[in-house]
């Protein structure tokens, strides 16, 4: 059972509507796509956007991150040896978090088929149903309640709502929505690094007083602002959560160890796979500290791998934030997980149970 080919393909999948944070606006899930087989004649599959703007990952990086470091280092492993080829792939380059999760995602499809079991089970086994939030991009207050009233009759019931741009439009824009929606839905917010310490204390206890509740802030303050996002979870009796400040398993320990966020925002793509992702998992349900999964706007591979790992992390792993499918015109893989609006329903099938994907261009 031993890694023996690669093929990487680009796999476009236009959006429903732009999808616009104070970081980006794009149109299309635009990934990466990493097929490796064994010599038994088992493929597997992973993915990863180029979030250059967040993980520094572009499309050319990881094609060359993957063909000249990442896959040199483990071509002709066996998949027994999943800790050894996860290390290997660690040690293969620094950075590059976003190509080398892609790789980890198809290795760890491949070992959980090996095995002959769901991902999910594979790792200690979970719940095989999810509730995932909708993200409502960053745009007019008109706009965003119209696209928050159209998730709340699709059956979603809490909403992710972005905002960073212009802290008073942000906050007529929340204003808007929160009237509109009611008190029955709950609100998180994500700033995308968009504000200050102090202009977040303000703008969220000024809405507490008005009645407005959040069920969290994400990511206010800039991701190199670890005081900032501190003094804001100190602050707000609103769980702030880190995202861009919580790359890596070491920075989300330090976040841990310093009380330095209420919650941590989990994303294969900046942890640089499942296995540092577990890692961060089981270090906060030590600390207590809960967890997200999130997503990039990226295609349903990827995404279906963190639904596997949540599932399989329930303990610590809270709150969903796997969108992204749900964002799409389509889904192009035929099998997997089954993405329905905010109902997530985990294969059962081997691995990630990915039968085939549909519009894939091999490079
Ligand atoms: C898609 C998900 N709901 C989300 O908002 N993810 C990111 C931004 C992803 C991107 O720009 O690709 C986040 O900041 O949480
Ligand atoms: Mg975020």
């Amino acid at each position: 059972m031993k890694l023996s080919k690669l093929r990487l393909a680009r796999l476009k999948v236009p959006l429903v509507t732009p999808f616009k944070t104070a970081l980006r606006s794009v149109d299309h899930v635009d990934d990466i796509v990493v097929e490796i087989a064994m010599d038994n004649g088992m493929v597997g599959f992973g993915s990863a956007p180029a979030t250059a703007v967040i993980t520094g990952d572009t499309h050319a990086s990881m094609v060359s991150a993957i063909e000249r470091f990442i896959w040199p280092a483990i071509a002709g492993k066996n998949i027994r040896d999943l800790n050894e080829i996860c290390r290997l792939i660690d040690k293969s380059m620094i950075h590059n978090s976003s190509a080398k999760a892609a790789v980890e995602i198809a290795i760890y499809d491949l070992w959980s088929q090996s095995l002959g079991v769901p991902l999910y089970q594979a790792l200690g086994g979970g719940i095989a149903k999810l509730k995932t939030d909708i993200t409502i991009s960053v745009n007019s207050p008109d706009e965003m309640v119209a696209d928050a009233i159209k998730a709340v009759d699709l059956g979603y019931d809490t909403l992710k709502l972005k905002v960073g741009k212009d802290l008073q439009l942000d906050i007529d824009r929340i204003d808007a929505v929160a009237k509109a929606v009611g008190p029955d839905i709950r609100l998180r917010l994500d700033a995308n690094q968009g504000w200050s310490a102090k202009q977040c204390i303000q703008a969220i206890s000024a809405m507490n007083r008005a009645g407005i509740e959040f069920e969290l802030i994400e990511q206010p303050v800039a991701a190199e602002d670890i005081s900032g996002l501190k003094h804001c979870t100190e602050q707000l009796h609103t769980p702030v959560m880190a995202d861009e400040t919580a790359f890596s398993f070491a920075q989300s320990l330090q976040l841990m160890q310093n009380q330095g966020c209420d919650i941590i925002n989990i994303k294969l793509m900046k942890a640089g796979g499942i296995s540092k992702a577990l890692n961060i998992a089981d270090a906060a349900a030590v600390y207590r500290l809960p967890c997200m999964m999130g997503c990039m706007l990226e295609s349903s591979i990827g995404v279906a791998a963190a639904a596997h790992l949540a599932a399989s992390r329930y303990q610590v792993i809270e709150k969903i934030d796997l969108d992204a499918p749900t964002l799409c015109q389509f889904n192009p893989v035929v099998g997997s997980v089954a993405f329905n609006d905010a109902t997530i329903t985990l294969n059962q099938s081997p691995g990630l149970g990915i039968e085939s994907i549909q519009s894939l261009a091999y490079l």
